[in-house]
């Protein structure tokens, strides 16, 4: 049974679900990072929300772990490179709080249009100052939204209904969307110079990070009041500051810090400065919606493999994992067979080709060359998973060409593998036969039919009179059970190959007998 630690504060719905769909549950938080170092490598599964950090340290004491699932969307407290490269899937929820936060950032905008934290203060306090709160009005006011993607959609849509004008920055935001969403498109110096307001909704990244900062500052309208409930770091706290305490900058609402849990910071001391600490998920709503989906889709991963909401591997649907498993199987074992075929001497892997005929054709694609590349790659590099073998790949300069062929086939369903070295090229090709069962067809382009089994022997030989007599009595003589016994050829007379499965591993004796025996070109024992 999958064992999975959630480290964080979740809803008791994801404990639930974990426990109905057979996943056994740890809810430890509040834990320091050397803890959770500590008892990680017992888990397959961790469920986090922004306090845990996924670092590489903690990757490496975490030798079982399969998925991360982060209950929310900011996935920057995950170092993604680490576990990527540690095979470990990182999923979070991407809509299930956008809504809530979007709300929040509404919430944000009033609160600073009206002074409202303040006024409260102040009228609790028994002092009734009406003349010291004047606020302005939202309506036909300029907001410019800096990332309109789930949450910055929802923003816009709801400030649309507040009648203000809305103009949007964002890189991705197609024409057809922003006339949908009913906002205008703009470059970032113009949303600085229009701005009444200006509200932030992208992810930290290398590429938004201080997006505002005092040059940005300096281009916006005086009195402009700026909103961030994505990230702390997409805004430059000390030009903020400065931007507060010169005027330029009439207001700010902050959700968010650089850095967190932010006890101590000079922006508090500005009463024009509205904060609160990362609550902009904080809704029974949205904590119900990502803890019943995180846990989900984490089971789904670690029962049946199926893939939602990865931020690092291609997605499988539920629906799609029974259809596609069976092939991803296929792909990894054709990816086995040629790897280990592939041998030192061939030198290193320069290019694959990955061939998709017939049935399978018609599938998501990606993760059966992500398998395909895990076999491969498992021979030489301990740890290849899906998630990590098309990277390492890439990392190791092997070119991977996916060819997808509507032709018609002999198969019903075939995938092709080809390995190409700077001085060899291999390839094997297989098929599903009985809708799931993962058959060898072809290899070097001669037809075989036999099945993937435990121990196998592939030989290579001249088809010539004399070789299988031999072969069979050096096995025999050895006291090695032949189990199977598939032979092809290439034309008669010309490239033959013999692959034989058995019952148990061929001694090293037994296998330089093999080499050692007239027309054998080469002998390669192959184990899955
Ligand atoms: N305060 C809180 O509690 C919460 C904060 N968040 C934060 O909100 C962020 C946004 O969430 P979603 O809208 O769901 O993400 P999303 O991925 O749907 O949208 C982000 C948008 O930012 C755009 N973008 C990326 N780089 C940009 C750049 N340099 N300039 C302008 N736009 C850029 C993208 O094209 C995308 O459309 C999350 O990454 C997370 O950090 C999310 C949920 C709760
Ligand atoms: O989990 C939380 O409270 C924060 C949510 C958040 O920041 C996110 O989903 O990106």
């Amino acid at each position: 049974m999958p064992k999975v630690l959630i480290s964080d504060k979740l809803s008791p719905a994801a404990i639930e679900i974990f426990r109905t769909r057979g996943v056994e549950t740890d809810v430890k938080t509040g834990l320091s990072p050397a803890e959770l170092r500590a008892i990680i490598g017992a888990y397959d599964g961790l469920a986090i929300r922004s306090a845990s950090k996924v670092t590489k340290e903690l990757l490496e004491a975490a030798p079982n772990l399969k998925v991360v699932g982060r209950a929310g969307i900011g996935v920057d407290n995950v170092d993604i490179k680490a576990a990527t490269a540690h095979g470990v899937v990182v999923m979070n929820t991407p809509f299930g709080n956008a809504i809530t936060t979007a709300e929040h950032a509404i919430a944000m905008m009033f609160a600073l249009a009206r002074q409202l934290p303040e006024a409260s203060a102040s009228t609790r306090a028994g002092k009734w100052e009406k003349n010291r709160f004047m606020g302005v009005e939202l309506t036909a006011k300029t907001l410019g939204i800096i990332g309109c993607g789930n949450i910055g959609s929802i923003v816009a849509d709801r400030a649309v209904g507040l009648k203000m004008k809305v103009i949007a920055f964002d890189p991705f935001l197609s024409d057809k969307r922003a006339v949908e969403l009913g906002v205008e498109k703009v470059e970032l110096p113009e949303l600085f110079a229009r701005a009444d307001f200006i509200t932030l909704h992208t992810p930290l990244v290398d590429g938004t990070r201080y997006i505002i900062n005092a040059a940005a500052i300096a281009t916006m309208k005086q009195g402009v009041r700026i909103i961030n409930c994505a990230r702390g770091g997409l805004v430059e706290e000390a030009a903020l500051l400065e931007g507060l305490q010169s005027g330029k900058v009439a207001g700010a609402a902050l959700d968010v810090f650089e850095v967190e849990p932010a006890k101590e910071n000079p922006l508090f001391a500005l009463e024009n400065v509205v904060c609160t600490p990362h609550l902009g998920a904080s809704t029974a709503e949205a904590q119900e919606n990502v803890a019943l989906q995180v846990a989900e889709q984490m089971s789904d991963y670690l029962l049946t493999g199926a893939v939602s909401n990865a931020i690092n591997v291609p997605a499988i649907s539920a629906e799609d994992a029974p259809r596609v498993r069976p092939y991803m199987e296929l792909a990894r074992r054709l990816g086995e067979f040629a790897g280990q075929l592939t041998q030192a001497k061939d030198g290193v892997i320069t290019h694959v080709t990955i061939e998709y005929e017939g049935a399978v054709a018609q599938l998501n694609h990606k993760p059966l060359t992500a398998a395909a590349l895990a076999g491969l790659m498992a021979p030489m590099i301990t740890g290849a998973n899906m998630v990590n073998a098309p990277v390492l790949a890439r990392e190791r300069g092997i070119e991977v060409t996916e060819t997808v062929h509507d032709r018609a086939s002999e198969y019903q369903t075939l995938i092709r593998l080809t390995i190409a070295t700077k001085t060899n090229t291999r390839s094997v090709a297989g098929t599903l036969f009985a809708g799931s069962k993962a058959r060898l067809v072809e290899i070097k382009g001669i037809p075989v039919e036999a099945d993937f089994s435990r121990h196998m022997l592939y030989v290579t030989n001249q088809d010539k009179p004399g070789f299988i007599g031999r072969f069979g009595a050096t096995l025999s003589d050895a006291g090695i059970n032949i189990a199977t016994f598939h032979l092809g050829r290439a034309a008669a007379g010309g490239d033959a190959i013999c692959l034989v499965s058995l019952d148990e591993p061929l001694p090293e004796t037994v296998l330089d007998a093999v080499r050692a025996l007239p027309l054998v070109v080469q002998a390669t024992p192959v184990t899955f």
